[in-house]
């Protein structure tokens, strides 16, 4: 029977980290993790669940985004939906009016993204998908000179050959993952010190340090936590878009002695060119740049690609279009041959890209070189299928749907600015 969508609910759902300075970084020094969530139900009772994250205020900016494209989900069926959901993408995102406030990028970007997830969520729950059904969910518009229609069915349907071996190992052994979680920018060295430990005893052999407010501070964290690790361990550094292209170069090359993979996000996440410079200039340092939080849209990626200014590919559940904009990367960037490490942590953000880099590896680049996803230890206590890590791997979700349904109590008690949490602190804060 058809399933009708006949109701859209979003809610401002944020979350006081920034008390605990968790999440901090060089730009970011208080974030409040948060997001938009959204309900969408059928006339049959179905739901699906969706989110995009924020870091605090502005949420209600991306709730009434989300309310704005609310109507051109109500009224439809998942499988009007589905059956041209190339179709229903380009509503949402070149809808002749709102496309001004875009075009796929910003505030209504994130919007499209919280929809779209609850939409593959409700679709999730469903069944399996062929290549060629996957392929009919990409818009190519603006990507057709770098991978083609033709060419995204071939990469998929050549990677059908030990797919099911591959789903059998990481069914068993998991998914790499690294962890952010020992090392905001705002915790002490004592927090640090503790916090890798604990990562240390309990298996995980690759982390994330935040840098990019004080050389100094940073050479002092980065030696100590090189310390701790050991020198086979790895290690990526984070600046969160702090420098200019000049400066990356210069202050990461001071910290180059402490062997990073990778620098993340060194400059304006806008600047493809700034970025291919910064991975000229340290390629020979054995450096690779990595960005993609901040990338908002697959036009941006492929010419990131293009002009060879990453050399990892930071994918995004919430800041692409849905799983719809994050095929047409993981495609691009299995042509291009450049690693997948998606960003995670935030709220819900390591429920959703499980899924995503799952899929990378057992339906698009059956490579595990030099690939690790993202996993920060926050806030999955919220979630009715949290993700659950075993010896620093993912292990791959069992739950049917896109993982991102949250108890009912913790949206009721963090809804912002009116839930439990949220009353209590704003009635102690000062005027
Ligand atoms: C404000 C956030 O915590 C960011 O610092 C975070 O997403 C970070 O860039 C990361 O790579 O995990
Ligand atoms: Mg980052």
């Amino acid at each position: 029977m058809p399933q009708k969508i006949v109701k859209l609910t979003v809610k401002d759902v944020r979350f006081p980290t920034s008390l605990g300075q968790h999440g901090s970084d060089a730009m970011h020094t208080d974030p409040d993790y948060s997001v938009a969530y959204v309900v969408i139900e059928t006339d049959g009772g179905m739901k699906g669940y969706g989110l995009t994250f924020t870091v605090g205020r502005g949420t209600e900016v991306v709730v009434c985004a989300v309310k704005a494209l609310s109507g051109f989900v109500v009224g439809k069926t998942l499988e009007e939906i589905v059956g041209d959901f190339r179709g229903f993408y380009r509503l949402l995102t070149s809808d002749g009016q709102m496309r001004w406030i875009g075009p796929e990028k910003g505030v209504i970007q994130l919007a499209t993204a919280a929809v779209l997830n609850a939409v593959w969520d409700l679709w999730a729950r469903a069944e399996g998908k062929s290549p060629e059904q996957l392929v009919s969910c990409i818009d190519f518009r603006y990507i057709t000179d770098a991978l083609t229609e033709q060419e995204a069915l071939d990469l998929l349907r050549k990677a059908q050959t030990g797919k099911t071996e591959r789903e059998e190992q990481m069914l068993k052994e998991g998914y790499p993952a690294y962890t952010t979680s020992c090392a905001w920018l705002g915790y002490s060295d004592q927090q640090l010190t503790q916090l890798c430990t604990d990562a240390l005893a309990s298996g995980w052999s690759r982390f994330k340090v935040k840098v990019g407010a004080e050389l100094e501070d940073d050479e002092r964290r980065c030696r100590l936590i090189r310390q701790m690790i050991g020198p086979d361990k790895t290690l990526m550094m984070d600046a969160n878009q702090r420098w200019d292209v000049g400066e990356a170069i210069s202050w990461v090359t001071s910290l180059a002695p402490f062997r990073p993979l990778w620098i993340e996000e060194p400059t304006s996440p806008d600047d493809i060119l700034g970025h291919a410079t910064i991975s000229k200039a340290l390629a020979p340092l054995g450096i690779g740049v990595a960005s993609g939080e901040q990338c908002h849209n697959r036009v941006m990626f492929k010419q990131f690609l293009q002009a060879s200014a990453l050399q990892f590919v930071q994918i995004d559940s919430c800041r692409l279009g849905s799983v719809n904009e994050n095929l047409a990367v993981l495609l691009m960037a299995h042509k291009f041959q450049v690693p997948v490490c998606p960003h995670a942590g935030g709220v819900g953000l390591c429920e959703l890209v499980q899924h995503l880099i799952l899929f990378d590896y057992i339906s698009v680049s059956a490579d595990l070189n030099n690939r690790m996803c993202e996993y920060v230890d926050h806030l999955h206590e919220h979630f009715t299928s949290p993700v659950v890590i075993r010896n620093a791997h993912y292990l791959p979700p069992k739950d049917p749907g896109y993982s991102c349904e949250m108890l009912e109590s913790s949206v009721e008690t963090h809804q912002f600015p009116g839930g439990e949490v949220w009353a209590n602190l704003l009635a102690k804060a000062p005027e």
